[in-house]
């Protein structure tokens, strides 16, 4: 059995705002393992952005408190002094592609210079050495050394692309968290960016967390996937298992709302949209909008069951609850 690289217990993140606390992140618990890929599928606002940069412990200025344990590869990190955190963990063992980050390269600065510049900052490398270093991960995600001294405006979407994840490899960390990394490409780009996040994970022994709103997209590299809504995990299984056996009424009608290839089903929106995180419903956060909803569902809040081997749900479908 494979180490566990990073392990999450109860992570919680509550922010602040006018109308009260916003629990955007709650009670989050899962494992990643050495050279695992684990997905988190969800719909906008479910709570993904804020448990990933949440794990990097980039919280906005108006956080009330983030609690829980984060454990990376043993170590509880989540009380670390910010300074031990950034001197030991940030970037040096887990980095993250942010969404929409191609968008954000500095338009007057070499390609190069924006790679070796994590090395330049936060570990005090020496220019030379860091640029022979950005230039070998860049060589290494498809960039030639020629296309390395250019600048943002000459590269391709996809090139773009390219060049963030080697900002966040240039770091050597050994888990990396992808958001949205294809949301922005055209498919045969986003096809190259997945062979190529196959490649790199091989290559470098990495483990993903690739948090995506795309579910076909999901299949393509996950090994297991983790659904999330309205701040919570709501079923976490095997990829097969999402995929032909979904145990969470949230999970069947997520996948009853997207076309696949194999079947020609009839595609069914789920209803309504997702609910405030400072107001959120009662029991299970779905139930407004489930269509298997019971009784029980408005009143008690579901624990996490276990449904099959490694295939856990938050759902009564199927449980005895008298
Ligand atoms: N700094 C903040 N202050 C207050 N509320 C916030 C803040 N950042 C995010 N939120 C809220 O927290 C919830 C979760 O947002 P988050 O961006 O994490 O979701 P998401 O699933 O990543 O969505 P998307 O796919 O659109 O990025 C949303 O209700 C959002 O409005």
């Amino acid at each position: 059995m494979a180490n566990t690289v990073l392990k999450l217990n109860n992570f919680t993140v509550v922010y602040k705002t006018q109308q009260g606390p916003l629990e955007a992140v709650r009670n989050v618990s899962f494992e990643l393992k050495e050279g695992e890929t684990l997905a988190i599928v969800g719909e906008s606002g479910c709570g993904k952005s804020s448990l990933a940069r949440g794990i990097l412990r980039l919280f906005p200025r108006n956080l009330e408190k983030a609690s829980g344990e984060i454990y990376i590869n043993e170590t509880e990190v989540l009380s670390l002094k910010e300074e031990d955190f950034r001197k030991n963990i940030r970037w040096s063992k887990i980095s993250m592609v942010f969404q929409g980050a191609m968008n954000s390269l500095n338009p007057i600065l070499k390609i190069v210079h924006q790679v070796a510049e994590p090395l330049i900052v936060h570990f005090g490398m020496e220019k030379t050495s860091a640029y022979k270093r950005a230039k070998e991960i860049l060589n290494l995600v498809g960039i030639s050394e020629s296309f390395a001294e250019r600048y943002p405006f000459e590269l391709s979407g996809g090139m773009k692309q390219r060049v963030v994840i080697a900002m966040a490899l240039v770091t050597r960390p050994n888990i990396v968290i992808l958001d949205e990394p294809t949301s922005a490409l055209d498919v045969i780009t986003q096809a190259n960016i997945m062979n190529l996040l196959k490649v790199l994970k091989k290559e470098l022994n990495l483990s993903y967390i690739f948090i995506t709103h795309d579910i076909a997209t999901a299949s393509e590299l996950a090994d297991r996937v983790a659904v999330m809504y309205a701040g919570e995990i709501v079923e976490i299984s095997p990829s097969e298992k999402f995929y032909n056996s979904p145990a969470h009424g949230y999970t069947m009608m997520l996948l009853n709302s997207v076309p696949t290839l194999k079947t020609t089903k009839k595609l069914k929106s789920i209803p309504g949209s997702p609910p405030s995180l400072i107001n959120p419903p009662s029991g299970c956060r779905f139930h407004p909008r489930c269509q298997y909803v019971m009784d029980i569902c408005r009143e008690k809040e579901p624990p996490m069951f276990k449904k099959d081997e490694e295939h856990y749900a938050k759902c009564y479908i199927g449980e005895s609850h008298e």
